[in-house]
């Protein structure tokens, strides 16, 4: 299948005023005034998001446009509380959430740009896969569900016998693609994928992360959550990463690595003898500082994450000194860093 068919920039349902939408893109006319013109950039002010007492997304400003950009973060940072505040599932606490400059909560007529695929199988196994994307067509209101269902399970290469067969018979991958399929029947300009890759085997996964480069590249705004560098890094122009719920670092995913591997970093590091491994370490060209801590253990400042962590190894095992803890001690970039590392 070729980019054309992807109908993102012809994408003209008429956002925001309820009426019903064609699924052929010949037959509708933009509607600028429904942020179709334009490009369906997302845009967070200043946002915030409690459960309870529990701050799941803390203070966060960014802006995402068109192409495809990586939501990356450890397990519980609030990736998929960002995602439903996108999505108009869940209401800011604080701050702003605008889709095509529209408000995403309260306004049903968003959800004509926006398509989710949550992290979630929320699917009826018992149903076909052309019976789940129906069903979804349905929901939209478009004018030919038909048109509209064929056309979402081409783009997800899933126009087969399998598209008959009840879910429930479906690999992992298929079954995110059908889960894809239906967030796409209404040709929404933004796609928002929570953990998408999870479980995918790496043929599954080649064939996703071509899917979503294909929508990046025909202009749809998309965006996916993990907590795979890798995965991100193959897949996206743009990453944000999101520690604790804060915005810890954006921008293309080189500037990120660089960050996370080349910045000045604090480690504590405790040790069978830290007055031995301190005097060894000082004259090391990765480290910049050793102190030793009341108490037991050092604090080392390290030019570079990746020639400490090799040095550090090398002279414990040439002085004979046991590691017991190396551990960042600042808890911004370097907790996602050795998440990372240890992923
Ligand atoms: N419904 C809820 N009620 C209370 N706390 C919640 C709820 N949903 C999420 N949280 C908490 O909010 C924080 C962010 O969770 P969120 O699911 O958004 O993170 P995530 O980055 O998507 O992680 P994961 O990949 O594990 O889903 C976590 O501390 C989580 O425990």
């Amino acid at each position: 299948m070729t980019i054309d068919n992807i109908p993102g920039q012809r994408d003209t349902a008429a956002a925001g005023t309820g009426a019903e939408s064609g699924s052929s893109a010949a037959t509708i006319a933009p509607d600028p005034a429904a942020g179709h013109g334009a490009a369906a950039e997302i845009v967070l002010d200043n946002v915030t998001h409690w459960y309870g007492n529990v701050v799941a997304v803390n203070d966060i400003s960014m802006t995402i446009g068109p192409g495809v950009t990586g939501l990356l973060g450890p397990n519980g940072a609030g990736k998929s509380t960002l995602l439903h505040l996108v999505s108009g599932f869940l209401s800011p606490s604080r701050g702003t959430v605008t889709v095509a400059g529209q408000a995403t909560w309260h306004n049903p007529g968003i959800y004509r740009l926006i398509g989710l695929v949550p992290e979630r199988d929320s699917v009826y196994a018992f149903l076909t896969g052309r019976q789940f994307v129906t069903a979804t067509a349905k929901l939209h209101k478009l004018a030919d569900v038909d048109t509209a269902v064929a056309r979402a399970l081409t783009m997800v290469e899933m126009d087969t016998e399998a598209a008959d067969r009840r879910i429930d018979t479906y690999s992992k991958g298929m079954r995110q693609r059908i889960k894809v399929a239906a967030a796409l029947v209404h040709q929404p300009r933004v796609l928002l994928l929570d953990e998408p890759f999870n479980g995918m085997d790496p043929r599954q996964r080649m064939h996703m992360m071509d899917l979503l480069h294909r929508l990046g590249d025909s202009g749809h705004t998309i965006v996916f959550s993990s907590h795979i560098l890798e995965e991100v890094e193959r897949l996206s122009g743009t990453v944000q990463v999101i520690v604790s719920g804060r915005l810890a670092a954006s921008g293309d995913y080189r500037t990120i690595r660089r960050l996370m591997t080349s910045r000045p970093h604090v480690f504590q590091v405790a040790s069978s003898d830290d007055r031995v491994l301190a005097a060894a370490l000082i004259g090391r060209d990765s480290v910049n500082g050793v102190e030793l801590v009341p108490g037991g253990g050092l604090q080392v400042r390290a030019g570079d994450y990746g020639a400490f962590s090799r040095e550090l190894a090398a002279v414990a095992r040439e002085h004979g000194v046991r590691l017991r803890t190396v551990l960042p001690a600042d808890e911004s970039l370097e907790s996602v860093f050795t998440y990372l590392v240890a992923s």
